[in-house]
């Protein structure tokens, strides 16, 4: 997993660098200025530069980048957003040694003179919703023409969260110096980011920081139990899913078969009774369990003993895909969620059952829970505003993994995987294809088949989330993400797992 640092961690790795390890202060400055000429004078090859420098150590950077840049004879104008001499005394030591034409107050009217803007202004330093002058400056430079450029994190955007509290710079890429901030690839600030390239400053290896984030990556299938010559259905693993109602059938369909494909040997779905003919014509495979019902289709709360007696000796569940918000359902799932002895994945109506109940019912779990709400289920389930929600998206999945002590996937293009004690693992996402009806089942019933190999909760949600994510690309591969539809999605998977 790829560490993914907070702003404070950078700032104490820094000061560790500087007073421990004896690197210098200037040295750090040249190297991220050195990485952020590099990939300015990559993407913008010919044309003006502006440079756009605030008075912290970020600006410093910009400055370093302004004299590499006219070393290697291109025309670089820099704007000064305060006066120079407010600059901090690193920065100051760098401005000494800018050739040519000295810094300009800052002036929107040049920006689109240039081919290219960087954004040297707020950094790691920055904290709270950009303040005058900086607010201002931020929305001229995003309405200035030329593609902009970032040193760091993005003005306006919280390097710590990724969250966007007032204005801020759209940049087509983000130099991320030693190593990304979470802000970059949280929403919304992943939306003003673009693409992330990340310089090393010379920060030796060994500092203090111990980041509690991580970017989700390909190595998370490394450990991922494969099926071996000695394996049998049942160790392959054995998932159990639960849900379906009248009308909703197709949702625990292609959980259970997003399970078989990610790998799970044996699946069986327990539903309404009047709805066995609809999932027995549909899945060949796996097993069907009918189950006690109301009439109209919906599982009954009379049907506890006999779903926890058929989920028997299933290595782990999936609740909630097609069960809908009937009030007997519903209630069925409070009951059986604490006496279900197995890791247990809960989603769609399984989550909007617990609304209300969520501190009362899921920390009484003797066995390892994953949740894997969208905006809208978490916010219920938190008693807030999907707006809020998607204001602080990092915020509310860590509040609801702490009080739940479940690990929750909060579901997105940067899907964050929170765990109970505050660490967070996050998906780099970009697979809109995944943006179609029935893919949030598919995932659970991927995360279910992981569990059910018997690997550990954590890396179980994210290795679901990866497969999920790379089946979704693999789909979207031969046409682009329109028109791939979940069943797409779940005939990728085994191409997605072998990657
Ligand atoms: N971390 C490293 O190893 C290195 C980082 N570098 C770069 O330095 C910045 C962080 O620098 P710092 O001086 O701490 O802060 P900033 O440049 O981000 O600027 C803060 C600056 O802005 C003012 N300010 C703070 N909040 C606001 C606000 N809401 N509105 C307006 N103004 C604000 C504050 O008073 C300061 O003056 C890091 O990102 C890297 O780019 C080094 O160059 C190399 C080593
Ligand atoms: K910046």
């Amino acid at each position: 997993m790829e560490p993914l640092l907070e702003a404070g961690e950078m700032r104490e790795l820094d000061r560790w660098a500087i007073n421990e390890k004896q690197v210098g202060v200037d040295e750090l400055m040249e190297r991220a200025g050195e990485g952020l000429a590099g990939v300015v004078a990559r993407r913008a090859p010919a044309g003006r530069i502006a440079i756009v420098c605030g008075k912290g150590n970020n600006g410093g950077d910009g400055i370093v980048a302004a004299r590499l840049l006219r070393q290697a004879g291109r025309e670089v104008e820099v704007h000064a957003v305060w006066p120079p001499e407010w600059m901090g005394e690193d920065a100051q030591r760098q401005l000494k040694k800018l050739p040519g034409p000295q810094p300009i107050p800052f002036e929107a009217g040049r920006l689109n003179k240039a081919h290219v803007i960087v954004d040297a202004l707020l950094g790691t330093g920055s904290s709270g919703v950009p303040r005058e002058p900086a607010a201002g400056v931020i929305k001229e430079m995003e309405a200035a023409r030329a593609p902009v450029i970032a040193a760091d994190i993005p003005s306006g955007v919280d390097a710590t969260t990724g969250e966007v509290a007032g204005p801020a710079v759209h940049c087509v890429a983000t130099v991320a110096f030693h190593r990304p901030k979470l802000g970059v690839w949280i929403r919304p600030g992943k939306a003003y980011a673009g693409d992330v390239e990340v310089v090393e400053i010379g920060i030796p290896r060994g500092g203090p920081a111990r980041p509690d984030a991580g970017l989700i990556g390909a190595g998370v299938l490394r450990d991922m139990p494969r099926r071996a010559s000695e394996s049998t259905k049942f160790s392959s693993g054995n998932v159990f899913i639960v849900g379906g109602s009248r009308g909703l059938t197709g949702a625990p369909s292609m959980s259970a078969l997003a399970a078989m494909r990610a790998g799970a040997g044996y699946v069986t779905v327990g539903a309404p009774a009047s709805l066995e003919l609809s999932f027995t014509v549909r899945l060949l495979e796996a097993m069907m369990v009918g189950l006690p019902e109301d009439g109209s289709g919906h599982l009954d709360p009379s049907s506890e003993e006999q779903l926890l007696k058929a989920i028997g000796r299933a290595d782990a569940v999936v609740l909630g895909p097609g069960l809908s918000k009937d009030p007997g359902a519903q209630s069925l799932v409070r009951a059986i969620v604490p006496r279900i002895d197995v890791p247990l994945v809960i989603d769609a109506d399984g989550l909007n059952a617990l609304v209300g109940h969520v501190e009362a019912i899921l920390p009484q779990r003797r066995w390892p829970t994953v949740l894997t709400p969208h905006s809208g289920e978490l916010a219920r389930l938190l008693d807030t505003t999907s707006e809020e929600v998607e204001r602080s998206r990092l915020r509310h999945a860590r509040e609801a993994a702490a009080i739940t002590k479940a690990f929750v996937v909060h579901k997105g293009d940067d899907t964050l995987v929170a765990a109970p004690d505050g660490r967070v693992a996050i998906s780099r996402g970009r697979a809109p294809g995944l943006a179609t009806a029935g893919t949030g089942d598919v995932l659970a019933g991927v995360i279910g088949a992981m569990l059910a190999k018997g690997m550990p909760v954590a890396q179980a949600a994210c290795a679901g989330v990866y497969a999920h994510v790379r089946a979704g690309q693999i789909a979207a591969a031969p046409h682009g993400p329109d028109g791939v539809i979940a069943s797409d999605v779940i005939s990728a998977l085994p191409a997605a797992l072998s990657a």
